[in-house]
């Protein structure tokens, strides 16, 4: 392929459709959290969801790789496909729906069991590696993807919850791509990490686009405009505006994001 032809493929798979939502409405018991969102996320790009605390956000998150469903109360309507799959269809297991999709919490979450075996839990119960000389490569490459390893490679079998914050945040994110996901799902991902920490993992998400497709929940406006192609702005259970980020930031078409981005609400 010459150069422009690379060029108009990295372009197609910027625009291509990673997940569509039409109609999604989210109920916890009577409380209408999520009201009729339509919105098409792309692949191999990064696309941040910011609004005040409530609006909605963390609950749209967690609508794509069906985490609500752990919520008793929560009732999920409306549609939301990956690849023009319906994710909600009767016959998708949710347990491998989240090895597609995976995701990374506000506070890091590693296993009490050892960094290997924090890595390792994903492709042994979805049988990724056929033997242990296999699994051994999944972890290497997953915690060099997570911009881990030459920090751990030699105390592979200490335990996971020993490491610092944001070592431990970078240990979850190789988890989440030791099953080699489509789409990465960030909820606050760097609210608990220092500035250094969160330089890194910013540094790292920029990386992880290359491959798949990222949505990071942030109350950053300034990390959602360094880390993000695109934005959606959630007010009071709607998605209020989508778009490019830098249009977002610096030409909002709806008022309520003006005032957002510009700190008179939030
Ligand atoms: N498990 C739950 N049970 C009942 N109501 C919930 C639950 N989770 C969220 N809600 C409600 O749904 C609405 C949206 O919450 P959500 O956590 O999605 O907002 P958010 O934008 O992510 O907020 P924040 O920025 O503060 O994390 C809020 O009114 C919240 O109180």
């Amino acid at each position: 392929m010459n150069d422009m032809r690379v060029a108009e493929a990295r372009m197609q798979q910027q625009t291509d459709t990673k997940i569509s939502a039409r109609g999604v409405q989210v109920h916890y018991g009577d409380k209408h959290a999520l009201k009729d969102v339509n919105v098409d996320i792309l692949d191999k790009t990064v696309t941040a969801f910011i609004g005040p605390s409530g609006c909605g956000k963390s609950t749209f998150l967690r609508c794509i790789n069906r985490m609500n469903d752990t919520i008793d109360i929560c009732r999920v309507a409306g549609r939301i496909a990956l690849d023009g799959e319906d994710i909600y269809d009767r016959r998708v297991d949710p347990v491998q729906l989240r090895a597609r999709v995976g995701m990374v919490f506000q506070k890091p979450n590693p296993f009490p069991k050892s960094i290997y075996d924090n890595v390792a839990y994903g492709p042994r119960i979805h049988g990724l590696a056929r033997n242990r000389a296999e699994l051994d490569e999944i972890v290497e490459k997953s915690l060099r993807g997570a911009a881990l390893w030459n920090e751990v490679k030699d105390r592979l079998n200490d335990p996971g919850t020993g490491l610092s914050g944001g070592q431990q945040q970078r240990l979850c994110i190789a988890r989440a791509v030791a099953t080699q996901p489509e789409v990465l799902l960030m909820d606050e991902p760097c609210s608990a990490l220092d500035p250094i920490a969160t330089g890194q993992i910013e540094e790292l998400i920029d990386q992880l686009r290359t491959e798949f497709s990222l949505v990071i929940v942030t109350h950053s406006m300034q990390q959602a405009a360094r880390v993000s192609q695109k934005t959606a702005f959630f007010h009071l259970g709607n998605l209020v505006e989508y778009g490019s980020t830098e249009d977002i930031f610096t030409n909002p078409r709806d008022p309520r994001t003006e005032s957002y981005i510009s700190g008179r609400i939030g």
